[in-house]
């Protein structure tokens, strides 16, 4: 294949996600020569919004962002993108062995306001874990996590080792099990799949105590790469998968399906798995090809309900629920209050995906609503869109929300997460030191490979 462009380029960004864009933005910004590369035929990666007929968006991937996600927001501001608080007015919901739960407080870990009225004992037990949980939390240094003999104990367990004795009650067990499956930790994850230290990581640089759900964007996050996009006109190239980059110490060249280009420098900004599928010619180094060997995505489905308008308001509810439902861990209610539309955003994580994936078409959708009808009451099984968004289905992304660690990996691998590869530079959420799994982490990442390239131009 013969080079197809003349041009020799500062740099080329591989993904067009939310990092890619960043870094290109900046790079192209400060007047140097960008191109950037995404095999899809859409800009955003996981983050990708649609309008339903009502006029009413959705987010396919992520929607939320919070107060401490300083970049994310910088970010909002410069494109004038307007937030307002995630609808949460009225009682939650919690359905617990079959048992249904009104109340006035919140929990994802860390609690707030008042407390379910399940049995003395099985709150305690959870609070109690949660104690020991931040006190471990608070012990690990920031950055991420280094090879020690401290860090290799915790890496060497799984949280459900860590919740099994940690707890006492089937409450305090599901408490932490539905971090794991909901919230996340990057991933989600089974518990019984992802390391302590990893999930411990998590809760220390992307802590559910800085709210990072507590707003939402008026017409979506789903907008946010198109505003990029435009800033950086015919300098992107869509549909054009990359499958091999050749590297010297001169420059690199980056082969697509179709064809071939030429930089100084690239930035592959996409999670690690995916960037391990493609052909480095002369190979990675053998710690970075392990590493890439051992990065899963999250396995996690979200679905997006709307109804006419937000009847769960009223029954006096916030149209947040969460428990352990067959199939619904936790719903939120996502409407924009300047369309009067009804959103429910909710998932279907970890081995309950499996179960449900399987199923037929209808079955599926039947099983989401159902649950949906147990948190909210029967007007629930009456939507007018109800959107799946499969994103294990999806090649260019493989799961969501994002990778998590399995046992062993922060410590006999992780230093290769990040470390440029002669001229191949690194990004995307995966990599972020603070909010990994988080748009302001893709964001951070997309700013410090373009920061750490141009210093060199
Ligand atoms: C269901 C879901 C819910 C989420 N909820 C939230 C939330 O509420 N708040 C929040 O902050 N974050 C949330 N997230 C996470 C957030 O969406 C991600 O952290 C962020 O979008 C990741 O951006 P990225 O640029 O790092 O990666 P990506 O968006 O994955 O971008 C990678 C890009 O690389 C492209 N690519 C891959 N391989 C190649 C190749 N060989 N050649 C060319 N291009 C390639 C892909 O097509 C993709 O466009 C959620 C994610 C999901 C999936
Ligand atoms: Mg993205």
């Amino acid at each position: 294949m013969s080079i197809s462009n003349p041009i020799v380029y500062d740099c080329i960004v591989v993904g067009a996600g939310l990092a890619g864009l960043v870094a290109a933005r900046n790079i192209h910004r400060s007047g140097h020569n960008v191109l950037v590369i995404e095999a899809q035929d859409r800009f955003g990666g996981r983050m990708y919004g649609q309008y339903l007929p009502s006029k009413q968006w959705i987010d396919r991937g992520g929607q939320w962002v919070g107060p401490t996600q300083d970049r994310f927001l910088a970010l909002l501001d410069e494109y004038g993108v307007r937030r307002f608080p995630s609808p949460a007015e009225g009682r939650k919901v919690l359905i617990f062995d079959g048992k249904r739960y009104e109340f006035d407080g919140f929990f994802q870990g860390f609690p707030e306001g008042e407390p379910p009225s399940i049995s003395e004992e099985e709150w305690r037990d959870a609070m109690d874990a949660w104690e020991r949980f931040e006190t471990l939390t608070k012990e690990l240094p920031s950055g991420h996590p280094r090879r020690d003999r401290q860090n290799q104990k915790l890496d060497s367990q799984t949280f459900i080792q860590w919740i099994e004795e940690n707890t006492l009650t089937a409450f305090g067990r599901w408490y932490f099990s539905y971090m794991s499956r909901a919230v996340g930790y990057l991933g989600p994850a089974e518990p019984s799949q992802v390391s302590l230290l990893h999930v411990l990581w998590g809760n220390n640089c992307a802590p559910q105590s800085e709210h990072p759900e507590a707003e939402l964007l008026h017409g979506g996050a789903g907008q946010i790469p198109e505003k990029i996009a435009t800033e950086l006109g015919t300098r992107i190239r869509l549909r054009e998968p990359v499958l091999r980059i050749c590297h010297d110490q001169a420059g690199v060249e980056v082969e697509t399906l179709k064809s071939r280009f030429t930089a100084k420098f690239t930035i592959v900004a996409m999670p690690p798995h995916l960037a391990g599928r493609i052909i480095y010619d002369p190979p990675m180094p053998p710690l970075r090809e392990q590493l890439t060997q051992r990065v899963p995505m999250g396995c996690c489905a979200k679905i997006l309900i709307s109804y006419d308008r937000p009847f769960w308001r009223d029954k006096g509810l916030a149209g947040i629920g969460l428990g352990n439902c067959k199939w619904i861990e936790l719903c939120a209610d996502s409407s924009d209050p300047e369309t009067g539309v009804g959103v429910i955003a909710t998932f279907v994580v970890g081995d309950r995906y499996r179960d449900w994936r399987s199923m037929s078409d209808s079955d599926r959708r039947a099983a989401v609503l159902s649950d949906l009808a147990i948190y909210f009451g029967d007007e629930a099984l009456s939507p007018s869109t109800y959107d799946e968004v499969d994103w294990p289905s999806d090649p260019w992304a493989g799961g969501g929300y994002a990778a998590f660690m399995p046992p062993g990996v922060w410590t006999s691998f992780g230093e290769a997460l990040t470390a440029p590869v002669g001229r191949i530079y690194w990004a995307g959420t995966e990599m972020a030191e603070r909010w990994p799994g988080f748009f302001d982490g893709a964001v951070r990442t997309g700013e410090a490979a373009a920061k750490a390239i141009m210093s060199f131009l």
